[in-house]
């Protein structure tokens, strides 16, 4: 699991969140399209907002319907032609409304060279997963905070379900057991999985090794642990210092290949993470193309 060795040789400098080496990510340029407002879960961090100025995960300058995206794509295209993938990350849950799907489709007919990239909580997952394969998706990004049910309900207190409010313990199992059965299943139409688990001190930061060997287990390829952004229900905690990080790294190491360079974006960058970002003159304020994000 050497990190100088690229992972995944087809995506090495062509997709930012699967160039598991600093060359290879240094160049990967991406667009994230914000087509999904809401989210069928409720995670204790986690603050959805429209605004140019927070540089973090949930956060767009505006909403886009599929045809907008579309035109941005075109634009995108235009502004920075090293673009090679086009993911959807929110700013809520991509399975949560159907725009998603419908974008992916739009674009995929349009651009079929482009790479597709879709992150959800898996709630919807296995559900879904055909119709993501469908729509030309290769690659993919569940979150997995947990697989214990009771820290899950710490962190994800409640969700919505089939229509119904489903709270505590009970929409902690539900979620893990649809994370880890829509993982399983899209391993076996071939997607590319990379897992996001949120590093939380004293929530899960004890448990991250037992999330990466049961994902692993499940058929994920690659485990990329996020320092929590302290806010919300979780603004009282401090933010896992350099300690804490190395500790989950190397618990999760043992089980899964760790990925390293994670920008924590919003769901409309455009650029290559950390080095340019073209989202301020996408969306048309005509500010230059200078990084704006700190390293997570
Ligand atoms: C905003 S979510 C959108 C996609 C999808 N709903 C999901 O949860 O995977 C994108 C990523 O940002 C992460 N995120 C959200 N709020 C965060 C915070 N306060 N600290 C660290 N990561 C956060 C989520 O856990 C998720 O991995
Ligand atoms: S699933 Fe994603 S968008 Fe929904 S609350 Fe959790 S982090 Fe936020």
């Amino acid at each position: 699991m050497a990190a100088s060795t690229p992972a995944f040789p087809a995506l090495e400098g062509r997709h930012p969140c699967f160039s598991t080496t600093a060359e290879g990510h240094s160049r990967s340029a991406r667009l994230h399209l914000p087509v999904s407002p809401g989210c069928n879960i409720d995670c204790a961090f986690c603050i959805r907002d429209f605004n140019r100025r927070d540089q973090r995960p949930g956060v767009a300058t505006r909403l886009l319907t599929p045809e907008q995206a579309v035109d941005i794509v075109e634009r995108a295209l235009e502004l920075c032609p090293t673009i090679n993938v086009v993911g959807i990350a929110g700013p809520g849950d991509p399975l949560a409304t159907p725009h998603a799907l419908r974008t992916f489709a739009l674009v995929h007919e349009r651009w079929p060279e482009l790479v597709l990239c879709l992150s959800t909580n898996g709630l919807m997952l296995p559900e879904r997963i055909d119709a993501i394969a469908a729509v030309g998706v290769s690659t993919l990004t569940v979150t997995v905070n947990s697989i214990d049910p009771q820290i899950q309900a710490r962190i994800t207190p409640k969700i919505a379900w089939q229509r119904k409010r489903v709270d505590g313990v009970a929409a902690a199992e539900r979620l893990i057991a649809n994370q880890l059965d829509g993982i399983a299943r899209a391993a076996a139409l071939g997607l590319t999985i990379k897992i996001n688990t949120v590093l939380i001190p004293t929530v899960n930061d004890h448990h991250i090794g037992a999330i990466a060997a049961r994902v692993a287990a499940a058929g994920a390829h690659l485990i990329n642990i996020i320092p929590l952004i302290p806010q919300h229900g979780f603004a009282h905690l401090p933010a896992p210092g350099m300690i804490a990080r190395y500790a989950a790294r190397t618990a999760a190491e043992q089980h899964l290949r760790v990925f390293t360079h994670c920008q924590r974006c919003r769901a409309d960058a455009c650029g290559i993470p950390g080095v340019s970002d073209y989202a301020a003159e996408l969306y048309g304020d005509g500010l230059s193309a200078e990084p704006t994000f700190s390293h997570g």
